[in-house]
């Protein structure tokens, strides 16, 4: 459940009034995501979704997420724009909370990817990093490499151990083995960062929109790719890896963007680092969320078995395999 700030129809229909969007007939709070408050807007004119920005985005970030929509927008690629009111102010003050009015993009969000699903998602990544080659605002990862141990000794060897018995450990290990190896030198640009199957709108085995970019930052594509392939490429709980959606996500990537030989070469450690973060912050989520919050907790340990998988050498050598000897295209 994501309805942190309470919206009555009066509320919404005075703020709507500032924009050329039609009145109010339909409002609805949306369950889905956990990071800030989401309604569902009708009007007489259109649909959109009215976004409420919790405590977990900076408004200062604001300008870099709506500069990164307009951008991808203009390329082409399926994103949401924000709206802008009728002096062309798009950030606007609701009930105390930074808001947006954001464009909606029909589609439905897939729980069981299908292989045409997943390549399709590879395709759109592809195209997106393609698009993102000439964008140049920059906003550092703040969920990146550095931020790891931090965010371990934030959850305290304790509320790891909680967990998961040996979890401090391993986590320490991880940190020590990613710091030493972790490449410096690949070309970064802005990416998405948290391209799970819940941010891809898809009608069919057509992507409808990419959404949620409140995480995206500059780092290395490489990296986004890993993120994308672990969110993808496993069921939910990170048990068994789907080897299909992995080789339909990888040559959907290939056919549009490809990786550098580089790039590829660091993808092992991409992949580890992408559980690492995702492992870290729903940890640091499980401990710091009560139990009977309105928030469903998600489970730190789908990827702790995603990173026991991408460890392992074996496993490593069938995912290369299906990555070929892609040559960049963008
Ligand atoms: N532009 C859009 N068009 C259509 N539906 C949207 C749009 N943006 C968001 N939604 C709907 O709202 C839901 C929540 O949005 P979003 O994922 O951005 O929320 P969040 O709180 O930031 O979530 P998360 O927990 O994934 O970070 C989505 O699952 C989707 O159903
Ligand atoms: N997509 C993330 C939540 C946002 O960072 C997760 O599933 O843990």
């Amino acid at each position: 459940m994501a309805v942190y700030t309470q919206l009555g129809p009066e509320q919404v229909s005075t703020f709507l009034a500032q924009y050329d969007a039609g009145e109010l007939i339909a409002l609805k709070g949306i369950a889905e995501g956990v990071e800030n408050s989401n309604y569902f807007v009708e009007t007489t004119k259109s649909r959109f979704i009215l976004t409420l920005y919790e405590s977990r985005v900076d408004p200062a970030d604001l300008p870099f997420f709506y500069a990164l929509l307009k951008h991808l927008h203009e390329a082409g690629c399926k994103v949401p724009r924000f709206i802008p009111d009728r002096n062309g102010e798009w950030l606007q003050n609701l009930a105390g909370r930074p808001a947006c009015l954001i464009e909606f993009l029909q589609g439905v969000s897939v729980t069981q990817p299908t292989p045409a699903q997943a390549k399709a998602t590879g395709v759109a990544l592809g195209q997106m990093h393609s698009a993102l080659a000439d964008f140049d605002q920059k906003r550092p990862n703040s969920l990146g490499l550095l931020s790891w141990r931090p965010l371990a000794e934030q959850c305290t060897a304790r509320g790891l151990e909680d967990i998961n018995e040996g979890l401090a450990k391993r986590v320490e290990a991880e940190c020590d083995f990613l710091e030493e190896r972790w490449p410096k030198n690949l070309p970064q640009r802005a990416i998405h960062a948290d391209l799970f199957p819940d941010n891809v709108l898809m009608l069919g085995d057509r992507v409808t929109g990419l959404i949620d970019f409140y995480f995206a930052c500059t780092d290395a594509l490489g990296y986004d790719l890993a993120v994308t392939h672990s969110a993808w490429c496993f069921t939910n709980d990170g048990t068994r890896f789907q080897s299909d959606l992995s080789a339909n996500l990888l040559r959907g990537y290939d056919s549009v963007h490809g990786f550098d030989a580089p790039t590829r070469d660091a993808l092992p450690l991409f992949f580890r680092g992408a559980c690492l973060r995702f492992l870290l912050t729903r940890c640091y989520d499980w401990i710091n969320t009560p139990a009977n919050a309105l928030v469903t907790r998600k489970d730190p340990l789908a990827f702790l078995r995603r990173l026991d998988f991408y460890s392992d050498d074996a496993n490593i050598s069938e995912l290369m395999g299906q990555l070929g000897n892609g040559i960049e295209a963008g």
